[in-house]
């Protein structure tokens, strides 16, 4: 962590472990996505000490900034944890790498850079489990998802060239995460996008931040001056924690667990990231809160090894039970890629396009160049920009009502683990009877298909899956372990029964619209995988539970419905603890998380404020 700490001037990140105070107002265990946008909120005043704990390091290699593809941070596993999932019974038993953020600003900085919310439905889901007019719903959030962002516009130019539609008054233009448009695009895109409209029940919202179904361009989280990420670092820590001598980092360091007296988070326990043993282990004090920001795969874990989770868990680690909470690491959730069929177009001349910039070495160098020159060009397009977001009825005209009314049936503990706590069981009846609803809903969007923009397309991911997976410390090493994570996919079967439907949907939108034109050919599964079990056996084969999008180990939902956290996001049975990650979202919104997971934390840092 010293390197690190040298990277950065002048700041008050810390160099050691010693040069901590003894005590502080809040203690923010991880420092990345919910965490830094937290901390920023919570130092602003000046009025309150604040600490941030993060495992992984400051890091600015162009592996964190480049924007060109997206995905660059994946190829530097020091940016990442790497952790194997349990084997899937469904999956033919392959082990899935689950992959999250692990460097001063988590995920944000490694993520795809695609900026999307959720439909309005998702946000009033998640209130409705709590009462009417809850303000976890589409007007509660929408004033925060302004506050979180900048918006910046398509240039003119690109915008009538793509035909992008956009509404500023979705949007706000203050926040210090930006959220800006590339400024060149792939021409067989306007054909792709309009190829969506040829199909029926498709539209075309005002702004992708309008929180609807259909297809639509969005922005990704790019600098739109630097033309880099802009993630939680840049815009809420760099130049901001130096400043401001009541706001403290640590990187590199692993917090191990979160201490108590009697039922008072007090403070937590950490130790260097590379430690193995408790006996470098030190601590330091929070007075007002213990704010849990590691992610939805690393909060319950942490939560578990500190005594507040499942009584049966702890006690067979031999852990003390703080209280016994047994939501902690249930209700865990992912959305599956590698789902639906992929095509090659034939006729293809719309040259240049997305394969140009990964194998044409003349093309490559020349937008190299461009970039370099004044920072345009196809470099300047993360992983993407458009495709659409739609809901059953639109992907299966057929069976959308069969599909849901069988879901809403089903016994809410038939696909649950054997043994589930009944609190975790009516919270999973109340999401089963509230995803029905959305099913049955034109406004709320299963399946997404992303656009590259090649002469290869096929990136679908299936946004509301129905079966629910979990994250639990290993028994036999709960600190220094990492957890068992059970995406127990494709467990319910009406997720396969919803997959099922994908295929031929696919296969419409490539042989049923104006893309016939350009003489699609299947290239995987292939045309000769027809019926249900021929598409069944291949899903088993290639899917990925994951799109690195984990949530719900940690769920605000009420505690009779096994939830962790209550509306103010306080964790239950205890005082001075809160959790403002993506645990905490209960169910899956109908689009990636980023956008949704800086809203949160906004929000959280109100709700901390209101009871400081
Ligand atoms: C590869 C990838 C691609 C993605 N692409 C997109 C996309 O294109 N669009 C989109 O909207 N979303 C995308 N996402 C999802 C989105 O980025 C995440 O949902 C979001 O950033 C999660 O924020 P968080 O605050 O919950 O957790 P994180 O941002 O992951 O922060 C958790 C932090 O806690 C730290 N930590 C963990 N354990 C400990 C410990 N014991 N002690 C101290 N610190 C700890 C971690 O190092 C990390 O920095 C992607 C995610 C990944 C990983």
């Amino acid at each position: 962590s010293s390197a690190a700490a040298r990277s950065v001037r002048p700041s008050t990140l810390l160099e050691r472990a010693g040069d901590l105070l003894p005590e502080y107002d809040y203690i923010v265990v991880g420092g990345g996505t919910s965490g830094l946008t937290v901390a920023d909120r919570l130092s602003e005043s000046g009025q309150y000490t604040v600490l941030v704990l993060e495992q992984g390091i400051y890091q600015n290699s162009p592996f964190v900034t480049t924007v060109s593809l997206g995905f660059w941070g994946l190829l530097d596993p020091s940016l990442t944890f790497n952790i194997p999932s349990v084997p899937q019974p469904n999956l033919n038993n392959r082990s899935i790498a689950v992959i999250v953020g692990k460097v001063l600003g988590g995920s944000s900085g490694v993520n795809g850079m695609q900026v999307l919310r959720g439909q309005k439905e998702d946000y009033n889901r998640w209130g409705s489990y709590f009462r009417k007019n809850s303000d976890w719903s589409w007007d509660g959030m929408l004033p925060y998802f302004k506050k979180a962002w900048n918006f910046h516009p398509p240039s003119a130019e690109l915008a009538s060239q793509m035909g992008i539609k956009y509404d500023t008054s979705f949007w706000g233009s203050r926040g210090k995460v930006h959220a800006s448009f590339p400024t060149f695009s792939w021409p067989v895109l306007k054909m792709e996008m309009a190829a969506f409209g040829d199909l029926p029940g498709i539209t075309y919202p005002a702004d992708s931040g309008s929180g609807e179904t259909g297809a639509y361009w969005h922005p990704a989280s790019v600098d739109p001056t630097t033309v880099q990420r802009s993630f939680a670092r840049p815009g809420h820590w760099d130049d901001i924690e130096a400043a401001r001598p009541n706001y403290h980092t640590l990187t590199g360091q692993k917090v191990l667990k979160v201490t108590f007296e009697g039922k008072k988070a007090r403070g937590v326990v950490f130790v260097p990231a590379d430690a193995t043993e408790q006996i470098q282990a030190r601590s330091v004090k929070a007075r007002k809160e213990v704010i849990m920001a590691a992610g939805a795969i690393h909060t319950p874990k942490i939560l578990q090894a500190s005594g507040v989770g499942p009584k049966k868990l702890l006690q067979d680690a031999g852990l003390p039970v703080v209280v016994d909470s047994p939501g902690v690491g249930s209700n865990f959730q992912d959305q599956p890629f590698s789902i639906a069929p992929t095509f090659n177009f034939s006729s293809f001349p719309f040259h240049p396009d997305f394969y140009d910039l990964l194998t044409n070495e003349t093309f490559i160098a020349e937008a190299a160049a461009q970039f370099a020159a004044n920072k345009t060009g196809p470099m300047s397009i993360a992983a993407g920009n458009c495709g659409s977001w739609l809901s059953l009825q639109v992907i299966s005209p057929s069976k959308w009502q069969q599909i849901a009314t069988r879901y809403e049936a089903q016994d809410p503990a038939a696909y649950l683990p054997s043994g589930t706590d009944a609190a975790v069981i009516a919270g999973y009846r109340a999401q089963q009877i509230a995803l029905t609803k959305s099913m049955r809903s034109k406004d709320s969007a299963t399946y997404n298909f992303f656009l590259r923009g090649g002469y290869e397309e096929g990136s679908v991911v299936f946004l509301h899956p129905t079966s629910r997976g979990s994250v639990t410390i290993n028994p036999a090493d709960p600190f220094f372990s990492e957890p068992n994570i059970d995406y127990r996919a494709l467990t319910n079967p009406t997720d396969l029964e919803i997959l099922q439907e994908f295929t031929p949907f696919t296969r419409k939108y490539f042989y049923e619209t104006r893309l016939k034109d350009l003489d699609p050919v299947e290239v995987s599964p292939g045309s000769d995988v027809q019926t249900p079990q021929q598409i069944e056996a291949w899903l088993r084969n290639v899917m990925n539970p994951s799109t690195f999008h984990p949530i719900g180990t940690a769920a605000m939902m009420p505690k009779n419905l096994g939830g962790v956290v209550d509306e103010q996001l306080a964790v239950y049975g205890v005082q001075g603890l809160s959790v403002v990650d993506a645990s905490i979202i209960p169910d899956l919104p109908g689009s990636y998380l980023q956008q949704t997971v800086y809203a949160i934390a906004e929000k959280a840092a109100d709700l901390i404020k209101e009871r400081a």
